[in-house]
């Protein structure tokens, strides 16, 4: 069995015309581990996320990835179909990945109880909150069964519990073998991280030459 890993080695990034946003970042992600990517306002957290998401192509730098057949990605703007229900919304990737309904919507619900989200799974996707449509889908994105889960601030929309609650699920998603990144500027999602990349330290700020 081959590892699974992705291996970041000197990437520096910018837009055309912009300052470097990051510069000669260096980093490996393997399964289980949680990382933070850390950095203020605009300093390429999300730039970095579609770099390994292979959206983006680094001005420098390389990304040599193993076992990684499956990418999924939650953004910060959560969408969904307006009239279908929440539970739909996840029992969908496990129907396309080959479930029958029963079981494929019992899972559905029991990863939705753990995103904190079992008392809206009736409801229609446009009758959510801010915060529990991001964490629908958190939980859609689970049932796809990623290898590597890419998160764009997670907990930018919750009060404190609800954060833990998603924090502390992104950890059990980690242990259960997946490479879980997530973009965050909060602290207590920064310290529920096994390990950070702190972008601040990374060329941040730097004007091009
Ligand atoms: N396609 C693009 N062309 C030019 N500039 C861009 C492009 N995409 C992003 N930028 C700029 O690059 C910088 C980094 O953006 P990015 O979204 O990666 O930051 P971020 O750290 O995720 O910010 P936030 O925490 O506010 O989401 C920003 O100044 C942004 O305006």
């Amino acid at each position: 069995m081959s590892a699974t890993y992705v291996r970041a080695t000197g990437l520096t990034h910018r837009f055309p015309g912009t300052a470097t946003l990051f510069a000669d970042l260096g980093f490996e992600l393997r399964p289980g581990r949680i990382t933070g990517v850390c950095g203020p306002s605009g300093c390429g957290k999300s730039t970095l996320l579609s770099i390994l998401a292979g959206w983006l192509t680094p001005v420098e730098g390389t990304l040599a990835m193993s076992g990684i057949d499956r990418t999924g990605w939650v953004f910060q703007n959560p969408y969904g179909v307006p009239a279908r229900s929440a539970l739909d919304h996840v029992t969908l990737p496990l129907l396309a990945r080959g479930w029958d309904r029963p079981p494929a919507e019992k899972r559905a619900a029991a990863v939705m109880a753990g995103f904190d989200l079992a008392q809206v799974a009736d409801q229609p996707f446009r009758e959510l909150s801010g915060g529990e449509s991001q964490r629908l889908m958190l939980a859609r994105a689970v049932c796809s069964a990623p290898d590597l889960l890419l998160v764009d601030e997670p907990t930018a929309q919750l009060d404190l519990s609800t954060a833990a609650t998603v924090n502390a699920t992104l950890g059990n998603i980690a242990q259960e073998g997946t490479i879980v990144v997530i973009a965050t500027h909060d602290p207590h999602t920064r310290e529920a991280c096994t390990e950070v990349i702190d972008m601040e330290t990374a060329g941040c700020g730097e004007v091009a030459a």
